[in-house]
């Protein structure tokens, strides 16, 4: 049993990791967005600074046509409304008829009903991976009430742990909760990821740009979203790291994490990726 200050570089999941980078790179996964106006730049650019292709299509007159030709879908519900719930709706049951992955980022979900409500029905068509920060998790659960302060947590990640795992049991689906350090769980085994800075967080949209990477990864690794979900987490949080070491705060962290993702090299990924089975 590892505990959450033991992270080591296991060699051997950086070793996975670069491997799983290679294939998006090499398969380069068109991803469908359905995301709020916030992230839809930073998100775009994450998807294409690690080899994805990235389109934001929400029109329900397009749905058909677009989730057939895309490799997964992601669904983020930051700035709802109800024509784009239709719109996710439609997208969901066609990557579904089509066994496709889909991916939630269930943003600001207990801060009002009507988000909750919706989340829920979304969670009901069963999502690949849902990949929230701590607060989020907990009240998709109802593990906490009102611990989300808008689209931001109040918690750290490993207080969700167990709210992460009842959930991916009941929803039968990967959870990921991100934070100093991220967790994923299929509800029995669980990986943490302690890259990343804490900088991070006051990026807006770095969680729904990690959300859509996961579905670039998942995309191309689609029997393994557990491993999918945690190497997406690692290698944008290690893009922070090194971005960092140049930047002078959040504006130029973006910048130079956005760089940082598209120059990752095999060197850098299999010594500095730290993940561990927890
Ligand atoms: N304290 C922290 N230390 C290191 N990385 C962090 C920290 N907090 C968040 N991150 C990273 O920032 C990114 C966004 O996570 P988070 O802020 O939890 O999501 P959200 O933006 O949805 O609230 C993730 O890649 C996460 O690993
Ligand atoms: C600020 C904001 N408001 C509605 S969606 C959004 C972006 C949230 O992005 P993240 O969940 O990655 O912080
Ligand atoms: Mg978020």
């Amino acid at each position: 049993m590892t505990s959450f200050r033991e992270f080591r570089g296991t060699e051997a999941w950086g070793v996975e990791a670069w491997k799983a980078m290679c294939r998006v790179r090499e398969k380069s996964p068109l991803i469908q967005c359905i995301t709020n106006f916030v992230s839809m730049d930073i998100m775009a650019n994450t998807l294409l600074a690690a080899g994805a292709s990235p389109a934001m299509v929400h029109a329900v007159e397009e749905i058909t046509e677009f989730t057939a030709l895309s490799n997964a879908l992601c669904i983020n519900i930051g700035t709802l409304s109800p024509d784009w719930i239709f719109s996710m709706k439609v997208a969901v049951a066609r990557a579904n008829e089509l066994q496709k992955p889909w991916i939630l980022d269930p943003v600001g979900v207990g801060a009002t009903t009507f988000r909750t409500e919706k989340c829920i029905e979304l969670i009901h068509s069963k999502p690949t991976v849902i990949r929230g920060n701590a607060s989020e998790i907990m009240a998709v659960v109802g593990a906490s009430t009102g611990s989300t302060k808008g689209v931001d947590s109040t918690q750290a990640s490993t207080d969700a742990l167990e709210a992460a795992k009842e959930l991916a049991r009941i929803a039968q689906c990967i959870v990921a909760v991100s934070g100093a350090v991220d967790l994923v769980t299929d509800g029995k085994r669980v990986l943490g990821v302690s890259n990343g800075v804490a900088l991070m967080q006051r990026i807006t949209a770095t969680g729904c740009a990690v959300t859509a990477l996961i579905a670039a990864f998942v995309a191309v690794h689609p029997g393994r979203p557990l491993e999918a979900a945690a190497f997406a987490l690692a290698l944008f949080g290690l893009a922070g790291e090194i971005g960092n070491e140049k930047a002078n705060g959040p504006a130029s962290l973006r910048v130079n994490l956005l760089d940082a993702l598209h120059s990752l090299d095999e060197i850098s990924v299999t010594s500095r990726i730290r993940i561990a089975q927890i």
